[in-house]
């Protein structure tokens, strides 16, 4: 910024007058002068004169390649010098400086301290000011002012200014990233709880906040089969859809991952918040085309509605989360709204989970066995084991029940690791020509060390790899497939046979019967306890038995409760059957009992 002539001008001509002054204050005789060898009065006033102006000539050299403008008042506050450096419009020039500092004095947190600064003629620093500049855009200033006195008598301001418009925009792009998710560009989980914080605390008794929490269902899946960047471009169409459900008044933010929020300050009653969740329900369930892919996901919603401020905000969030825990476990694709008996059920699902960290050590788990015959021979070929928990106050708890818990803590791995190995050893005294089944989590493909996990539980128990099956569902085969397909052929180098359970309830795409390395298909129960009455359910069987001798695979018929269904299973080529009617799960310690009940029948 260049330093302006007249400013140059101003100070020369104040420095001359200041010599003037010296000059008739202690001027010595021609004489004096020539005794003492010193220069004439004329000669000094040369000298002091080009002093002063290399003097002048260094400050004005310091001043142009400063970024600092200096400027100057009058003791009306009119600026005087170093105006049009400002970067002040033309028509502001020659305005008094509080007032051109004025323009948008809510810009500064130090602007009362400044109008303070000024009225009291004291020095004021780092005053930052938010102007329009020449081109229309934000100029940020910042600048300094020292009073000017005279004999005690004020006389205006000086002082420097700066151009921090750089500075500021970083500042702010700084302060925007730490608010924002930079993905989506929505609010981060941070700023979603101030701004929650501040709802909470400023809202009447009588006025309500609503409090909607997201998950997607779905989206995990999208990310890990069609990749990140299309998991990306998901994320960003859930956040455009969002705002256009929500009200322009919401704040619509991403808290991580697949979740999102969005505070309604002014949620006039249930009716209100439901209906915006039904929107939005409605809104992400619809297609998305990303990257030449169709695809289809949900959410689940978790609502909050409070009236009062008693409650903190941690307790408000968290009443909301709790109500979309009761709507995943209510199946998914829904929203509830949380009360306060949810807060049981939430307790009772954590006591559960800490039980269930506790089982494996406290030798909580039993492995059941259920056989699986030969309907021609009507031989065991095989026993599937079926886990038990034997809750100490609970009593027996069924694998339903907490298999799925299991799963979304990962103790399933833990747990799918104990199975095997006991599995294994319980087979191990059983006869030769007799294989153990055992059910395997996705969870254990995806988190856990299975293959390793597998050729332990066999090298432990002395048991060859041909005696062991793993029965997997559908759904591990879709996720990971080329991991899966890796995982799944070294198994069978082990001799491991591999069974594809609750076949037909899945998505049932055939092509992986034939990519996967299987040994056996499982027919879903579901379409054995129609056999006797649907006659369609009785072309399923015979088009999967059919399939599987294409394939060279085994057919299990699972679930058969009566003679009648065996028969028509036999007449359908099924190869092997297992359900109540032959045998219900039963103790390793039955078994003998079993093996020789079922030889008296052969
Ligand atoms: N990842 C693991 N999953 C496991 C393990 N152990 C069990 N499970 C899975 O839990 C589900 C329920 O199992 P369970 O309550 O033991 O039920 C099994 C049988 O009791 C039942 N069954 C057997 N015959 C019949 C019948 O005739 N009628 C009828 N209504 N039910 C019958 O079916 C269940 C076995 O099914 P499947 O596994 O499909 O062969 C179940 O999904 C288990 O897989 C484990 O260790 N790990």
């Amino acid at each position: 910024m260049a330093f302006p002539v007249n400013f140059i001008a101003a100070a020369l001509a104040s420095c001359m007058n200041d010599v003037r002054c010296w000059l008739t204050a202690a001027k010595p005789s021609p004489l004096e002068s020539c005794r003492s060898g010193e220069a004439g009065p004329l000669e000094q006033l040369r000298l002091d004169n080009d002093r002063l102006r290399r003097e002048l000539k260094r400050l004005s050299d310091f001043l142009d390649t400063s970024s600092e403008v200096v400027w100057e008042t009058d003791d009306q506050l009119t600026i005087t010098s170093g105006k049009e450096d400002l970067g002040l419009p033309a028509g502001q020039i020659g305005i008094k400086l509080a007032e051109a500092l004025g323009i948008n004095p809510l810009a500064s947190k130090s602007w009362i301290e400044y109008l303070q600064a000024l009225s009291n003629r004291k020095p004021f620093r780092g005053f930052e000011i938010c102007l329009d500049g020449r081109a229309g855009d934000e100029l940020w200033l910042e600048i300094n002012g020292n009073p000017t006195f005279a004999r005690g008598k004020f006389q205006g301001y000086r002082g420097t200014c700066r151009n921090v418009t750089e500075r500021k925009l970083h500042e702010a792009q700084i302060a925007f990233l730490a608010a924002h998710d930079p993905l989506t560009r929505l609010a981060n989980r941070r700023s979603f709880h101030e701004l929650v914080e501040r709802a909470v605390g400023t809202r009447g008794r009588h006025k309500r906040i609503a409090i909607l929490c997201l998950d997607l269902d779905g989206f995990k899946s999208v990310n890990d089969t069609l990749g990140h960047g299309v998991g990306d471009a998901l994320l960003l169409e859930v956040a455009q859809r969002l705002k256009s459900c929500a009200k322009t008044t919401d704040l619509v933010a991403r808290l991580g991952g697949d979740e999102f929020a969005i505070l309604r300050v002014d949620a006039a009653d249930p009716e209100d918040a439901s209906s915006l969740a039904e929107r939005i329900l409605a809104s992400i369930g619809e297609p998305y085309f990303l990257d030449e892919h169709r695809v289809m996901i949900g959410t689940s919603i978790g609502i909050n509605i409070t009236a009062c401020s008693e409650n903190g905000t941690d307790e408000v969030i968290k009443n909301a989360d709790v109500a979309l825990y009761q709507a995943k476990s209510d199946g998914r694709g829904t929203y509830r709204i949380f009360q306060n008996e949810m807060n049981v059920r939430l307790q009772e699902r954590l006591q559960l989970e800490v039980d269930l960290r506790q089982a494996l050590q406290r030798s909580e788990f039993e492995l059941f066995y259920q056989p699986i015959v030969n309907i021609e021979s009507k031989q065991i070929v095989t026993f599937e084991a079926l886990l038990r928990w034997h809750h100490p106050q609970k009593g027996t708890i069924p694998p339903t029940t907490f298999i799925p818990l299991a799963e979304e803590t990962g103790l399933i791995v833990p747990i799918g690791d104990w199975v095997l190995q006991q599995a294994c050893r319980d087979a191990a005294s059983w006869p030769q020509d007799v294989r153990v089944a055992v059910n395997l989590s996705s969870v254990q493909f995806r988190r856990g060390a299975l293959e390793l996990s597998v050729t332990r539980a066999l090298a432990a128990a002395g048991l060859h790899g041909s005696r062991l099956e793993l029965e997997i569902t559908e759904s591990i085969l879709l996720h990971d497939e080329e991991i899966t397909r890796d995982i799944l052929n070294r198994l069978r180098v082990l001799g491991v046979h591999i069974a594809i359970d609750d076949f037909g309830t899945g998505y049932s795409a055939l092509s992986y019967l034939r990519s996967f390395p299987l040994d056996k298909i499982k027919i879903d129960r579901s379409f054995v306890q129609d056999l006797s009455r649907e006659t369609s359910a009785a072309a399923i069987v015979r088009a999967i038995s059919e399939l599987g001798q294409a394939l060279d695979m085994t057919i299990v018929a699972e679930g058969v409760e009566t003679a009648e269904q065996l028969r028509i299973l036999g007449d359908q080529r099924c190869t092997q059957a297992q359900g109540y009617f032959i045998a219900y799960p039963q103790p390793a310690a039955q078994l003998i009992r079993v093996i020789e009940e079922l030889k008296a029948v052969a």
